[in-house]
């Protein structure tokens, strides 16, 4: 069965904010309220990640034509840098190629890449275009993208939330509340007892048997992780620690799990790359959850291959959010057991779309569910909005 080939790759920015660069939002918004980061060494960069540019990016849309005229495409974060990697550098490797040529065509872009890329915003462009792909494979055969990984393996996607507010996740019917750190080693013992008295509200809030767990966004060193990992299990049962560490220090990551106390989870892997990036997590045995962003560790795929190491050493993978893009992966893996729901909503005290305004048809968890009938429309089942300002920066 062949398809029509691809003829034109293009890709574009959006301007005005939030979308696939959710760090990009308004005035008041919680995802910037003085949390901890690497950058809080430094006071003047300690109130708002937006000081030091972590909305600098902004979104990238990849979109692939069909020689028929069937459109896939896909957002990430990436921008005008990632623009041009796609259209200069990129797009050589798909026009006049048939869409079923993904593990060549993906081989080929990592490493015709490879002396400049292997981690962050090249393999963010990889996933672009392997997403938007993905997405027209399922468009020109009419299939969702999870009927082509190999089907549920349940009925339905059951999600924890990320936001300031797991008392109202909880009232939502999600299964966990997982916080953003606020403050790092550079407020000494009185950002920490902070950090415990938030934890213990929202405990005492919550009751015993809801999940809660702390984003710590690579805000940590050694010390302070294991001094918060103790005293937030012990004092308030907190599930896991994510992301305490840089993501470079494997070794600590090794650390920190021999340190943990038993029973708290150590989970990482949002700003990790590949299956080779995911390889050096699981064999230094760094974490009991892997957590690669689909949009930014290679695609579907490669995060079918970290997926399949994950499951042949018993650990669970868990996307970091990325909406509907690791909606159509979860569904089909017995070591996915629950998903991701990124809190958009500045507050957040309501459920709304993550990738908004970008996504027409974006499914959201309702309960704390989504049904995998949901996901039943072709590729990854959503639809550009096109009354977005889209720019295409580097047009051919
Ligand atoms: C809430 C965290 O600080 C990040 O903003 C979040 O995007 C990421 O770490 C996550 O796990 O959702
Ligand atoms: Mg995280």
């Amino acid at each position: 069965m062949s398809l029509p080939k691809i003829k034109h790759v293009r890709a574009f920015v959006v301007r005005g904010g939030g979308g696939a660069d959710y760090h990009d939002q308004g005035e008041g918004h919680w995802i910037d309220d003085h949390i901890a980061t690497p950058m809080a060494r430094y006071p003047e960069y300690r109130a708002s990640r937006q000081s030091f540019g972590i909305n600098v990016l902004g979104t990238l849309v990849v979109e692939l034509e069909a020689e028929d005229g069937t459109i896939g495409f896909a957002v990430t974060t990436g921008g005008e840098p990632a623009a041009y990697i796609v259209e200069k550098h990129l797009a050589r490797f798909l026009e006049g190629r048939s869409p079923y040529e993904f593990e060549k065509i993906w081989d080929q872009m990592y490493f015709s890449t490879q002396y400049y890329g292997r981690k962050g915003l090249v393999i963010n462009a990889i996933s672009g275009v392997d997403l938007a792909l993905w997405d027209l494979l399922g468009k020109l055969r009419g299939e969702p993208v999870y009927h082509m990984l190999g089907g549920a393996v349940r009925d339905e996607l059951q999600f924890y939330a990320t936001g300031a507010r797991p008392d109202i996740a909880k009232e939502l019917g999600f299964i966990g509340g997982k916080l953003p750190l606020h403050h790092g080693p550079a407020e000494g013992l009185e950002g920490l007892e902070k950090n415990i008295a938030l934890l213990a509200d929202m405990r005492a809030k919550c009751g015993d048997d809801f999940w809660l767990m702390y984003d710590c966004w690579m805000s940590l060193d050694l010390d302070y992780a294991t001094r918060l990992a103790h005293r937030a299990w012990k004092e308030c049962g907190l599930k896991w620690i994510e992301e305490a560490l840089s993501p470079d220090d494997y070794w600590g990551y090794a650390q920190l799990k021999k340190n943990a106390p038993k029973g708290l989870l150590v989970t990482t892997g949002e700003h990790e790359a590949t299956r080779w990036g995911f390889r050096m997590l699981m064999d230094m045995e760094c974490c009991d959850i892997i957590q690669p962003d689909v949009g930014w560790c290679g695609g579907v795929t490669e995060l079918t291959k970290i997926a399949n190491y994950a499951d042949s050493k018993g650990v669970m993978m868990v996307p970091h959010g990325s909406s509907v893009y690791s909606y159509h992966f979860v569904i089909t893996r017995h070591n996915s057991p629950f998903a991701e729901f990124l809190m958009m909503h500045p507050g957040p005290t309501e459920v709304v779309p993550m990738f908004a305004p970008q996504l027409l048809g974006e499914p959201v968890p309702v309960n704390g569910r989504i049904r995998a009938s949901e996901l039943d429309k072709p590729g990854f089942g959503v639809e550009l909005n096109r009354d977005i300002a889209l720019h295409r920066p580097y047009s051919r």
